[in-house]
């Protein structure tokens, strides 16, 4: 197989990569009343985690989990909407074959990974991903440094040697059509889908793995895995900023943060004209990189039209918890002469911290006015500046 196939010419687009988590195992070393994948870690199962690092990688297209059909109702709670699910088999290898088949038109790089293994990094993805594009095959090992033993019944039987040994890690990546025809022909029981890959004769690179790249296997892991997140070397905090302006117009009130405020004029805007709120969301929504609120609720859209502010709000709090992250505070500053906020100031915090789904403490709104300087000094309207930490859940 020409190894051309496989390199993408400068400047045409990336192949489709499909990253597909095998999650139907029963987890019977780890022990739990549930299996290991579905178990949290610090706090978020096991699995959510898996996935998360899959949906936030610019490198891959579409995300499909294999999971248990007995499991469904689990994997209802931690899998995300819209990540496409599929039935597995009894044994790994059954169950990567149910994956492949299932994957979407188009896909040309497949990322096989388990999903007991919750703390795979970006960089380790990002590597998989490069030799595809000179490999058919791809997959992160580490290098073993201890010395190895044969031994039996408690005794050491004889060293063994350890020169080109590696110790094999997820995800490994493919072209879809060679890993699919070798799985196709090899005849189940392989510990990977490199021995897979292999056995039809592929050619697999070996890229760096990484030592916190665990799978999640033994009742210890768990602890494991916490240390590890808890060192922070997996830790991202993340910042984010929103500004937002709206002009007054005819009206005998304005709603800020989530209040309506009694004025001798109103906001206008396309929705409700919420301008602290969409401050916020903006802020939600850039610490996250994924744009403003036009990007998600064009205002060209009519059904936004008169829309309660909230909504935008509600689906920034989803994407911040579907990232993978949590809000450890918010600030809003609205900027105005007239109406005067302090009053308020108590209500919108608590209105606020209702949406963002954290205690008032996160949470702060305080105003200025512009020393009758500028628009908001004349009174044609209020704006809003607003600042949000996200976290790692
Ligand atoms: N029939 C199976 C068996 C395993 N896996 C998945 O393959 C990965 C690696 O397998 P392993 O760690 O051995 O998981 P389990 O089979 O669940 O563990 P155990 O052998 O302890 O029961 C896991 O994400 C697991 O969910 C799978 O999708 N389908
Ligand atoms: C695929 C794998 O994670 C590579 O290290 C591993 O082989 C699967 O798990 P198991 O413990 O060997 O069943």
């Amino acid at each position: 197989m020409s190894l051309d196939r496989f390199t993408a010419p400068s400047g045409q687009k990336p192949a489709r990569v499909a990253a597909l988590i095998v999650a139907a195992g029963r987890g019977l070393r780890a022990g739990g009343e549930i299996p290991k994948q579905y178990q949290s870690i610090a706090g978020r199962p096991a699995l959510a985690r898996t996935v998360e690092r899959f949906l936030s990688h610019p490198g891959v297209d579409d995300v499909v989990v294999v999971i248990a059909a007995a499991d469904a109702a689990l994997a209802a709670d931690v899998l995300p909407e819209d990540v496409a699910r599929v039935p597995g088999g009894d044994t790994r290898d059954a169950s990567v074959r149910a994956g492949l088949a299932a994957l979407p038109e188009g896909v040309r790089h497949v990322l096989i990974h388990d999903g007991a293994r919750p703390l795979v990094a970006a960089e380790v993805i990002d590597r998989v991903l490069a030799a595809l594009e000179s490999s058919p095959g791809a997959a992160p090992a580490v290098s073993v440094t201890d010395a190895l033993w044969r031994g039996a019944e408690g005794r050491v039987l004889a060293p063994t040697p350890r020169e080109g040994l590696f110790r094999a890690q997820t995800p490994q990546g493919f072209d879809l059509a060679a890993i699919r025809a070798a799985h196709a022909a090899h005849p189940g029981g392989a510990a990977d889908d490199v021995e897979v890959a292999l056995a039809a004769g592929l050619e697999v690179a070996i890229v760096e793995g990484h030592e916190d790249n665990i799978k999640v296997t033994l009742p210890g892991c768990f602890a494991r895995a916490e240390k590890i997140l808890s060192r922070g070397t997996q830790m991202d905090v993340r910042l984010g900023n929103g500004y937002d302006v709206h002009r007054f117009g005819p009206g005998d009130h304005v709603v800020l943060c989530g209040v309506d405020v009694p004025h001798s004029r109103g906001l206008q805007g396309h929705s409700d004209a919420d301008v602290g709120m969409h401050a916020v969301t903006d802020a939600l929504y850039g610490a996250l990189a994924e744009g403003d609120i036009g990007r998600h609720f064009p205002p060209s859209d009519p059904q936004w039209k008169g829309a309660a502010s909230e909504i935008f709000l509600r689906h920034a709090v989803e994407r911040v918890a579907s990232r993978g992250f949590r809000i450890a505070n918010v600030d809003c500053t609205l900027v105005c002469e007239q109406p005067k906020i302090g009053p308020h100031a108590e209500a919108m915090t608590q209105a606020m911290a209702a949406i963002l789904g954290v205690e008032t403490g996160r949470v702060s709104v305080k105003a200025t006015t512009s020393e009758r300087l500028g628009f908001t000094g004349r009174e044609e309207g209020i704006a809003a500046l607003a600042t949000a930490t996200l976290v790692t859940a």
